[in-house]
């Protein structure tokens, strides 16, 4: 017997977007910082991190990976629900997703954003970017939900917590002895600041996840390791103050405080697309060989079987709540699950500042 999610007629699967060639590279940025007031020479040297990869962004190849492995998910539980993917950046666009959806007959759709992680950025962005595209549909526009952010869901953080570990093992002596430098994207002080109006922030968000990480290695080695979480991919204007240290910086300290040994374990990103390829296994790489530090980096999630569980049993969690039924959201860590709905107050883009854009209902930020 076949399974539905009901009340919803499909999973949409909304990311970012990039280039697919050197082409495409300007006018994806042009699409990515319009407005945001990001200085030419920083956009010449992003250009230049994607035409070092023939203009080609890994992060398509694997959303379309990400997107069959939801498939597969789905299909081996029997449930009936199609899976589509659309982004805020590049082809193919929201909106055109959409608009087929709706074609087929789509009425409800829940969407997964691919970042873990509450923020502006990670968030609230994606909120404003479907509702543009509800707006552009009009009458057809299908109804849309968003699922909570899934930093703190057991089956992301039992993903990385094993690349951690296989990591770990590729090292002299394995995990002993190692420092964990966690790293994410940095992101100015003020979106910070507003990403904590309402909840625990995005550098909180990230401590949890470390935290629980910590603690389970600990339990694997019979002692603590020694570990921080660091920033990358810092742009804007260099005066405007954004999360630090950066990476780098770091990873300097580190060797300074007699560290030789790290692994770089990248939670604040899903899959090894630009930020990964080149500020850590160029620029974080370079580094730690620079100043003597054996390093190794961990995988991100990517499509591994822990992650992908997870986010369908979220999905289909949210489904059986939507539905009425009293299903309490699986977590782990020392925070709650964010709420289903946006609670009043958290649509904010600097903390205190309401920019006024229309943001559809869903996971605060
Ligand atoms: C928190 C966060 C995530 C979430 C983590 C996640 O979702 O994984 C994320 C993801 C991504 N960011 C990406 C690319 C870019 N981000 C930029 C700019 C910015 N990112 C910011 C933050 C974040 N970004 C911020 C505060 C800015 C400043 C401008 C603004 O306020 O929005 C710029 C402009 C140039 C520059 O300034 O660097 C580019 C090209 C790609 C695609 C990579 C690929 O092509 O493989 C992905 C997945
Ligand atoms: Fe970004």
């Amino acid at each position: 017997m076949t399974a539905h999610a009901m009340p919803y007629d499909a999973l949409l699967l909304c990311s970012f977007g990039g280039p697919n060639g050197t082409d495409d590279v300007l006018p994806f940025l042009k699409n990515v910082t319009r407005g945001k007031g990001i200085p030419e020479d920083r956009l010449v040297e992003v250009g230049e991190h994607y035409h070092r990869f023939d203009g080609r962004s890994p992060i398509n190849e694997q959303n379309l990976d990400l997107l069959h492995a939801l498939r597969a998910e789905l299909q081996r539980r029997g449930v009936d629900l199609p899976v589509i993917w659309g982004n805020r950046n590049w082809h193919p666009y929201t909106v055109d997703t959409l608009r087929d959806a709706s074609a087929f007959g789509a009425k409800r759709i829940l969407t997964l954003v691919t970042s873990a992680y509450a923020s502006f950025s990670g968030s609230r962005q994606y909120r404003e970017h479907l509702a543009a595209a509800v707006h552009e549909l009009g009458e057809s526009a299908p109804e849309i939900h968003m699922l909570r952010p899934f930093f703190n869901d057991p089956g992301f953080v039992h993903a990385n917590l094993d690349a951690i570990r296989e990591a770990g093992a590729t090292l002299d002596g394995g995990l002993a002895g190692a420092h964990i430098l966690y790293v994410t994207h940095s992101i100015p002080d003020t979106m910070q600041e507003a990403s904590a109006a309402t909840g625990p922030g995005y550098r909180e968000q990230h401590e949890d996840v470390r935290a629980t990480i910590d603690a389970a290695l600990a339990d694997d080695l019979g002692h603590a390791l020694p570990s921080s979480l660091a920033y990358c991919s810092r742009s804007g204007d260099p005066r405007t103050p954004w999360l630090e240290p950066d990476v780098n910086d770091h990873i300097e300290e580190l060797q300074a405080q007699g560290v030789r040994k790290i692994v770089i374990a990248p939670i604040g990103f899903i899959s090894d697309h630009m930020e990964v390829a080149f500020d850590l296994d160029v620029e974080a790489m370079e580094t730690a060989e620079e100043h003597g530090i054996a390093a190794a980096r961990a995988d991100t999630v990517g499509v591994r079987q822990r992650f992908v569980a997870g986010l369908i049993d979220m999905v289909l969690e949210r489904a059986a709540r939507e539905s009425g039924a009293d299903v309490a959201p699986a977590t782990v860590g020392s925070l709650a699950a964010f709420p289903d709905d946006a609670p009043a107050g958290s649509c904010r883009m600097r903390a205190g500042e309401v920019t006024g854009i229309p943001v559809l209902a869903g996971p605060h930020d």
